[in-house]
Parts: structure tokens; sequence; C-alpha cells
């Protein structure tokens, strides 16, 4: 269990925190906090803020994920998905929404616009090789085994 800390910026005071899915998930939605809406045009990408800033231990990243209801119905995802919080951010938590879809995306003030999702991040110790070990896939990937 990590202690994860969520400050609401003057911009979100007004909005609800943002709940947790249930008390044992790693993850929640994220609120656009944006003034009243904001419209995205048809292929067009716009970064949305979300009103909060976040606290969390050095081994966890926070990852900003679509939600496959908006995908769905209305071809809304995030550009960078998934998008990452780093540890050490202390700035308001973005999502930047791109909508794949026909018709303009209206973002409404307090909307659930994605979701972030608590990751466990392991610790890796880089080096630099001559060669690697050999293995039956080798080189071969990109849909190299057929459909
Ligand atoms: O969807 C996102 C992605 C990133 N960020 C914030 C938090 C993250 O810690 C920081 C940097 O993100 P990233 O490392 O993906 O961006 P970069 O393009 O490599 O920028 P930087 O040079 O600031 O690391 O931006 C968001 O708020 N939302």
């Amino acid at each position: 269990m990590y202690d994860v800390k969520i400050r609401k910026l003057p911009s979100s005071k007004d909005l609800p925190l943002p709940k947790q899915m249930s008390a044992s998930s790693a993850g929640f939605d994220l609120l656009a906090a944006v003034k009243e809406e904001m419209v995205v045009a048809p292929g067009d990408w716009t970064l949305i803020p979300t009103g909060i800033s976040l606290e969390m231990p050095e081994q966890l990243e926070a990852q900003v994920r679509p939600r496959s209801g908006l995908a769905l119905k209305h071809g809304i995802t995030m550009l960078n998905s998934p998008g990452t919080i780093d540890a050490d951010y202390r700035g308001e938590v973005k999502v930047i929404v791109h909508n794949l879809g026909r018709e303009s995306f209206v973002v409404k003030r307090g909307e659930r616009i994605a979701q972030l999702v608590f990751q466990e991040l392991p610790k890796i110790r880089m080096m630099e090789v001559a060669e690697l070990s050999t293995t039956s896939r080798g080189e071969g990937g990109f849909g190299h085994t057929g459909k």
C-alpha cells in the first residue's frame, strides 16, 4: 500500500476530489478543470488541465489512460497514451485529449476525461555489452510469424 497525496489547485476548488475506483484500486478518474467547456475539433488535440497535482513514492509512476466509453462513443483518446506522471513532478496533471471522432467533442468542466493508474516501477541497471544472448525469435518481429 502506498500513500499518494493529491493537492487541489485553485482551478478545481469547487470540483469534487477524484474518487478512487475502490478502496483497493490503483487509480482514479481525472476530472476536466476547464473554465466552462473546451471544444476539440475532429482530428485535433488539446491540453486539458485537471486541477490537481500529486506526490507519490519514488517507486511509482502514474499513467494517464483513455476511458473506454469516451473512446467507443466519441473517438476520444489520449495522444500520448499512456501519459507518464513522474513521481517527482509537482506540476498540474494535464491530459492531451485527441479527437479521432468525426464530430467536435465538447469537454465540460468536471467531466471525467481520463483515468490515472499507478504503477510500481522495477529498478534497472543499464550496461553496454558487445553481444546479446541468442533466442529462437532472434531479430524477427513486427508480424514475422504471420497474421
Ligand atoms: O499526459 C501527461 C504526460 C506528462 N505530464 C507531466 C508529468 C510528467 O512528469 C511531465 C513530463 O512528462 P514526460 O516525461 O512524458 O515529458 P517529456 O516530453 O519527456 O518532458 P520533460 O522533459 O519535462 O520530462 O509532464 C502530464 O501532466 N500529463
